[in-house]
């Protein structure tokens, strides 16, 4: 099939009953968007991130989702590497969730802030022994010379921590907390429902959007 000719026609639920927190809304929808995932590979906790590029160009890059608490969505990464460069610099983000078996989107955007040093180390901890070696040995974004220097690394990092691996001062998780949430539930003829919520700094109000 060409690429102009590829397209799905979206027969899923409408939007109705939102909840009037949008991150109790966004938990029974991952809720659903897990339990009724139809192959066991489909990641529904993966998002793209989006921040300001140092340079002013948008930049993106998918992360998963670790955490959800009563005030945002959590996720882990390497605080000197691109993004964490540019969160520094601008903490305004915005995450995207696509679940194509529900035919739903989630946007979000909002303002980041470093998770408490504890609840990193934490995450960290539970981490399988390898991808915690693996935040010793890549320091991410950064150009190499070749893989192999990674492998050594790793390799490195395996023989100066042969018991358990400490969280690097440069890994650790930031919250986004949402200040414009919208959910989008697929239709026929492309019209969509869409209700995007927005913080009135008191309240959470809600707006249908044309789609
Ligand atoms: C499904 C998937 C999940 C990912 N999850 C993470 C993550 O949680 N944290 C992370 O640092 N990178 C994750 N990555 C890698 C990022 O997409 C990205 O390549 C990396 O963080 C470097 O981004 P940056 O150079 O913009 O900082 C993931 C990639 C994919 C495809
Ligand atoms: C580089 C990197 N860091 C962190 C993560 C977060 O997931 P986990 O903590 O399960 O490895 C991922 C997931 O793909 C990743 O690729």
């Amino acid at each position: 099939m060409s690429i102009d000719a590829m397209r799905r026609v979206f027969r899923h639920a409408p939007l109705t009953e939102l909840h009037a927190d949008p991150l109790q809304q966004f938990a029974l929808w991952f809720t659903e968007a897990k339990d009724s995932s139809p192959v066991d590979w489909l990641e529904v906790n993966a998002m793209t991130l989006c921040t300001q590029g140092l340079d002013g160009f948008p930049q993106s890059r998918v992360v998963l989702l670790k955490g959800l608490s009563g005030t945002g969505l959590q996720f882990f990464t390497n605080y000197d590497s691109q993004k964490g460069q540019e969160l520094a610099a601008d903490p305004r983000a915005s995450l995207n969730f696509y679940w194509p078996h529900l035919a739903r989107q989630v946007r979000v955007s909002g303002v980041v802030q470093k998770l408490p040093r504890q609840d990193s180390e934490a995450y960290f901890a539970s981490r399988p022994r390898g991808s915690q070696l693996g935040a010793w040995a890549s320091q991410q974004s950064a150009p190499i010379a070749s893989t192999a220097e990674l492998e050594q690394a790793l390799a490195d990092a395996d023989a100066r921590y042969p018991g358990e691996v400490p969280c690097p001062p440069h890994w650790g998780g930031y919250e986004l907390a949402p200040q414009i949430m919208e959910f989008w539930a697929g239709r026929e003829n492309r019209l969509h429902h869409r209700v995007r919520y927005s913080h009135d700094g008191q309240h959470w109000q809600q707006q249908w959007l044309a789609p």
